[in-house]
């Protein structure tokens, strides 16, 4: 046997179970959920196998056919016929299907067959199709497919043994290429059918309790209930338990700042440490247990296979704003970051309804903005229960969300009487079965999450954080100077500069400030606001700095202001990237101003007015 290294291609219908596969095969720790259109890029890792060969495999998006209709779509084709640019067609493809499923999936594997390159079956998820009862004559299927078939759990250690023992031996040979005209098309149907009928047998009720569940969720009336309750439930969690850790770490570091300023001497160094890292990076860290409380639901709803049903159930109301439920899933990714949203719109077949949801993902509020919000919302909102349970501070977080939904949503009304053409594309979407989440795969993510997290703050923002110290803190004030030094600095010259514009919708000198570093990393706005209070050195933290120098008018317009302002850098490079187009860039970036400015400027002069 060779110990050269194979190239093996894992395709199949979406959410079969690609990714959880190439995870156990090679350790990866891509991203697995329970949807369609989880993975969007091609992915590869490698690993060895018993005999010593090196196996190079490729994650692919999932597929529903070869017809290729949207973007992820075209990936995979391209990647399994040897099309994709610079990159040579893979020795092996591994086609993977849902052995609970086979009635849809069958139908892929038979047009992957026909591109004419050998090909090994995986029939995964046999753990769920054996407890349901479904018993699949192996030898049979493979002898009619003319094919390999292996059985395998990718969600269980050793669950794909067969699997490797399988590509760990010869290469099966490649089945004739069969040229894909209309008619032989229409046979896939019939093959199916007869396949079927040789080699499955299915009980005669398959998912009872999917059934049941989907009476209630997908109820017109109590599925949107349940959809609200669950919403509203999260985000009051978020403020329990989230909140409390954050506060045990914030204070954390606020004693371990003082700590080290007792031993330091006064100066720029001690500066710089206490008030830029302890008071700045300090401040974004105790946000973390936050932004990972609210993972923790994401991911489980995730994999519960709850989302599409969501989808769903929100499909009409989409529709009349001129968006699918298509789009769900992309904008509901954004809620952590609008990158992986955007490039999950490649699953989108429509061009245009791909446009729009890359267009208002950024209004979807991101984990970035969290801290901004909880640190406004700790600052200014009292802890106040509503009906003797719910926290106002959780009610007026889960507002700002609402805010950033509903601002699409008009977005996405204008668009949609804007643009000419006004067809409209009727919602297939499979639902998947309900799954009990594993707490592997949540830890996983949240671990992943933690870790982009700690990334981002070590990185950008520890170096935004030290830029804004150095420019609040020099030049020094000039002598018989009567204000606090930090008025005289570069940052204090550069803030008033911006409070030009942005003086009527509320924000002073130090907060004008601090948006332009938000551009980079919206996190950075509290690491910001803290370094140029804490330098300015009026106050014990920085809660009571801003409660104390901010009045609740400019506080609630920059709230809004966060809630629709300009999307980050990274999020107009990601937008360049996916549409190929500047235009869409300044499209993207100017609505949004004008937006946030507007929404800003009416929140500030209202509540001015009243209070
Ligand atoms: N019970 C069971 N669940 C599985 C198995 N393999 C995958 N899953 C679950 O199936 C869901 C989909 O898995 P993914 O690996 O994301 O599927 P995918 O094929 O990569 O999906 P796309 O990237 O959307 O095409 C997840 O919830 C997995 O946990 C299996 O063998 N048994
Ligand atoms: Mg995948």
């Amino acid at each position: 046997m060779s110990a050269s290294t194979l190239r093996i291609a894992l395709v199949g219908n979406p959410n079969c179970g690609k990714t959880a596969l190439f995870n156990l095969l090679t350790g990866g720790r891509q991203k697995v959920a329970n949807y369609a259109g989880v993975t969007v890029e091609r992915k590869e890792g490698r690993f060895t196998a018993p005999s010593g060969r090196v196996l190079q495999i490729l994650d692919l998006p999932g597929a529903y056919s070869f017809d290729a209709s949207s973007p992820d779509e075209q990936i995979t084709h391209d990647v399994c016929a040897g099309n994709y640019p610079g990159e040579a067609p893979p020795d092996l493809i591994v086609c993977v299907a849902d052995a609970t499923n086979l009635r849809l999936h069958l139908r892929f594997v038979l047009e992957v067959k026909r591109l004419g390159r050998p090909v090994v079956l995986a029939l995964n998820m046999m753990d769920t199709a054996r407890s349901r009862g479904i018993a699949i004559d192996v030898p049979e299927l493979s002898r009619r497919l003319d094919l390999p078939v292996v059985e395998t759990v990718a969600v269980k250690r050793g669950g794909a043994r067969a699997l490797i023992e399988r590509v760990d031996g010869e290469v099966p040979p490649a089945a004739p290429v069969q040229p894909d005209d209309g008619a032989s098309r229409a046979d896939l149907h019939a093959q199916v059918r007869e396949l079927l009928t040789a080699t499955v047998r299915m009980p005669r009720a398959t998912a009872e309790l999917d059934d049941a569940l989907d009476r209630w969720t997908l109820h017109p009336v109590f599925g949107l209930a349940i959809l609200a309750v669950v919403m509203f439930l999260v985000f009051q969690a978020v403020y329990a338990a989230g909140k409390p850790m954050s506060d045990l770490i914030g204070g954390g570091f606020g004693w371990m700042g003082e700590h080290v300023a007792a031993l330091m001497p006064a100066g720029p160094l001690r500066s710089l440490v206490v008030d830029g890292l302890f008071g700045g990076i300090g401040t974004v860290l105790g946000f973390l247990p936050v932004i990972l409380v609210l993972f923790f639901f994401i991911l489980t709803l995730e994999e519960s296979g709850y989302l599409p049903r969501a989808a769903f159930l929100l499909d009409r109301l989409m529709l009349s704003v001129g968006l699918t439920g298509r789009s769900f899933i992309p904008l509901l990714s954004s809620f952590a970051c609008a990158i992986p949203g955007i490039m999950g719109t490649r699953s989108i077949q429509d061009p245009r309804d791909r446009i729009t949801t890359i267009l208002i993902a950024p209004l979807m509020t991101c984990s970035a903005r969290l801290p901004v919000y909880a640190l406004l919302i700790g600052a200014f909102i009292p802890v106040h229960y509503v009906f003797g349970v719910f926290n106002l501070q959780g009610v007026v977080l889960f507002a700002l969300y609402l805010a950033g939904i509903l601002g699409a949503m008009l977005v996405g009304w204008v668009m949609k009487h804007i643009r000419r053409d006004k067809s409209e594309h009727a919602l297939l979407m499979e639902l998947p079965s309900y799954r009990l989440p594993k707490a592997r795969d949540v830890a996983i993510g949240l671990y992943e999450r933690g870790m982009i997290f700690l990334r981002r703050l070590t990185g950008v923002i520890l170096g935004l954080t030290v830029l804004m110290w150095f420019l609040s803190t020099f030049p020094g004030a000039p002598e018989g100077a009567t204000l606090p030094a930090i008025d005289y600095s570069f940052a204090g010259y550069i803030g008033r500069g911006l409070q030009y514009i942005f003086a009527p919708i509320g924000f002073n000198w130090q907060i004008s400030l601090a948006l332009i570093p938000a551009f980079a990393a919206r996190e950075t706005a509290v690491a910001a606001l803290a370094t140029v209070y804490l330098v300015g050195g009026e106050a014990e933290g920085l809660s009571q700095a801003l409660a104390g120098q901010i009045p609740l008018a400019s506080a609630l317009s920059l709230l809004v202001w966060f809630a629709y302002a300009p999307q980050c850098m990274s999020t107009l490079a990601i937008i360049k990237r996916e549409t190929d187009s500047w235009r869409n860039v300044a499209i993207s970036f100017g609505y949004m101003f004008v937006m946030a400015y507007t929404a800003s400027f009416i929140v500030y002069q209202v509540t001015r007015a009243l209070t």
